[in-house]
């Protein structure tokens, strides 16, 4: 796929606000993840070892304002993987590093929480790739992110560690307890118990800038979303170049090559190909 770059190609500035552009498929990343081994939610509780920890693959992918300056990663981010021009999507095994590892499992069996596969769930245990979340979307101090479905916090605490404030939306009562809990003392942080498909995102984020001031102007969203919404996420968030300067979220690496490759020639297109299309561009560099 190589490096897709932000251009506005023949769109004109009067549709500035609601174009955006896949800039980038920053990489293709195996990480572990605790989630639902097949079946797991149909076999219930008494079948709690279908919950487990494995290897998943997933895609990483940056949609960019066309009309804002790309952003500069701080110096010390680098993205591992990510090789400028490279032919195709790259395969990194992040290392596992303990915090989010160990926390995630631990905030989950404090509580007595499995996976849903229903909602999605399947939690990051690799710290790093948090890191590169952040990091693609150069997270800083006094930018405004938006998370949806923050599960344990993990990547939480990454965009807050970078000094963000952070509105994190999530669906499940559970997980919205867990994650106020555990960043009680934080008040750069607002958790909203709602299902983002049907959330009004933009007056969320609105009464939010008239609270907190961005640096830029603009919000970011920093996503590791549920599977089963892609789709609605990437309707939501597209028409919105007004309040969004990037959107970077991780999603299943069959759902994010089906965003960016699809031919009008194949059975793969479908509408959401057509709403994509028109919302944005992609030129390869
Ligand atoms: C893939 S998990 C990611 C959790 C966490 N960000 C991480 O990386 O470990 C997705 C999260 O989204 C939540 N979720 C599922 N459907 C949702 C919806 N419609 N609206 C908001 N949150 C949702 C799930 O409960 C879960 O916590």
């Amino acid at each position: 796929m190589g490096e897709l770059v932000a251009e506005v190609g023949c769109k004109s500035l009067t549709e500035r606000q609601v174009v955006s552009v896949i800039y980038r498929i920053l990489g293709t990343y195996c990480s572990q993840m605790y989630g639902l081994s097949s079946n797991g939610e149909r076999a219930g509780r008494q079948n709690q070892n279908r919950h487990r920890i494995a290897m998943t693959t997933s895609t990483l992918l940056v949609f960019q304002n066309p009309l804002l300056p790309k952003p500069t990663r701080p110096a010390h981010s680098s993205i591992a993987g990510v090789q400028k021009g490279a032919a195709s999507a790259c395969i990194v095994c992040a290392r596992s590093q303990d915090d989010d590892y160990h926390a995630t499992i631990k905030a989950l069996n404090s509580k007595g929480r499995f996976p849903r596969k229903s909602l999605g769930q399947h939690y990051m245990l690799n710290s790093e790739i948090n890191d590169q979340l952040a990091a693609a979307a150069a997270v800083q101090e006094g930018d405004i992110v938006l998370e949806i479905g923050p599960g344990t916090g993990s990547l939480t605490n990454v965009l807050l560690n970078a000094g963000a404030t952070v509105l994190a939306i999530e669906k499940d009562q559970h997980m919205v307890g867990l994650v106020r809990e555990r960043f009680a003392s934080i008040d750069q942080l607002k958790v909203l118990q709602e299902d983002f498909v049907k959330c009004h995102i933009r007056s969320h984020m609105l009464s939010l800038f008239e609270r907190r001031k961005s640096s830029s102007g603009f919000a970011k969203v920093v996503a590791n979303i549920p599977f089963n919404i892609s789709t609605d996420v990437i309707k939501q968030l597209l028409p919105m170049g007004d309040i969004f300067s990037e959107v970077v979220l991780l999603l299943q690496e069959e759902t994010a090559l089906r965003l960016v490759e699809p031919s009008l020639r194949t059975s793969e297109y479908r509408p959401i190909n057509i709403f994509v299309n028109f919302y944005s561009g992609q030129f390869c560099i």
